[in-house]
């Protein structure tokens, strides 16, 4: 990795940890976790989600002036969702909000970084790692012996619903070993990166859902996909993270849909 990009990492770093540090404060205020809905009554956010983000782009833009910025809170708040070739930092400042606001303690602060459209962090086979330690997915290749994590999102539109619910049967009905949750997708693609579970899959998330969590995986030798096979697009607000390709034929079993593109033009 060259300077720059280190400078620019260990500045990540520093400022998800500063902010992890503000969410972990704030897990025990019942104050900070006063609750607000966005797009509909289960898609939550409190001034916590806010003040996060805040935090991480005036750090940012202190040190990185010209850096520009995708980030959740910023998007719902009416900024547009647009990838360009120019350095962007990609912005979760709680992923997993559903559980802080309940104290369900798992969350992550999600920072990706990307230029010319490709997320950078680890991209030069540098590997992945956890305090330190590295990470390695799982060397499961019998589908039937694997965990799977998924989300059901927070669209409860029926037919919606029952394209999660088919999916979840058919993956069932594999068998596999299990299905399991952590209420975040950075919290699950880690998984997939330490090697607990072997794939997880989602459509609904968005692109600060899943771009730091992608390079994770991918240097920790795991793949990514769409849920129809076929390369990713993290725009496409759909994504299959496994630890190799033969787990990651559950696409198979996946009854896919396709959300509005997080990139998609506002409608008027
Ligand atoms: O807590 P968020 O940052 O809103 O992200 C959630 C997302 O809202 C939910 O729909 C997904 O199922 C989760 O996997 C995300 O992490
Ligand atoms: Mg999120
Ligand atoms: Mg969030």
């Amino acid at each position: 990795m060259d300077d720059v990009l280190q400078n620019i990492m260990d500045h990540a770093v520093a400022v998800a940890r500063e902010a992890g540090q503000v969410v972990r404060e704030a897990l025990c205020d019942e104050k900070q976790r006063d609750v607000m809905t966005k797009s509909s009554t289960v898609d939550l956010v409190t001034q916590t989600d806010q003040r996060v983000e805040h935090l991480i782009i005036q750090s940012v833009k202190k040190k990185f002036p010209t850096h520009r910025f995708i980030g959740e809170e910023s998007v719902a708040a009416g900024e547009a969702c647009v990838l360009t070739d120019d350095p962007t930092w990609i912005i979760d400042p709680i992923d997993g909000t559903t559980n802080f606001v309940h104290s369900f303690p798992f969350v992550a602060v999600s920072i990706g970084f990307s230029v010319d459209k490709k997320i950078q962090f680890g991209v030069e086979g540098k590997g992945a790692f956890c305090n330190g330690e590295p990470l390695q997915v799982s060397d499961q290749e019998d589908v039937r012996r694997s965990i799977i994590a998924t989300e059901f999102g927070s669209n409860r539109e029926t037919e919606t619903v029952e394209k999660i619910f088919s999916s979840l049967r058919n993956i069932l009905n594999i068998p596999v070993h299990g299905v399991r949750g952590a209420g975040t997708a950075a919290v699950n693609m880690c998984l997939v990166a330490s090697g607990c579970v072997e794939a997880y899959y989602e459509v609904g998330v968005h692109v600060w859902d899943v771009a730091a969590g992608s390079v994770i995986v991918e240097e920790a030798g795991g793949v990514l996909m769409d849920v129809e096979g076929g390369p990713v697009d993290l725009m496409s607000r759909r994504i299959v993270a496994a630890n190799n390709g033969t787990v990651a034929h559950i696409v198979k079993e996946i009854d896919a849909f396709s959300p509005t593109r997080d990139d998609a033009p506002p409608t008027q």
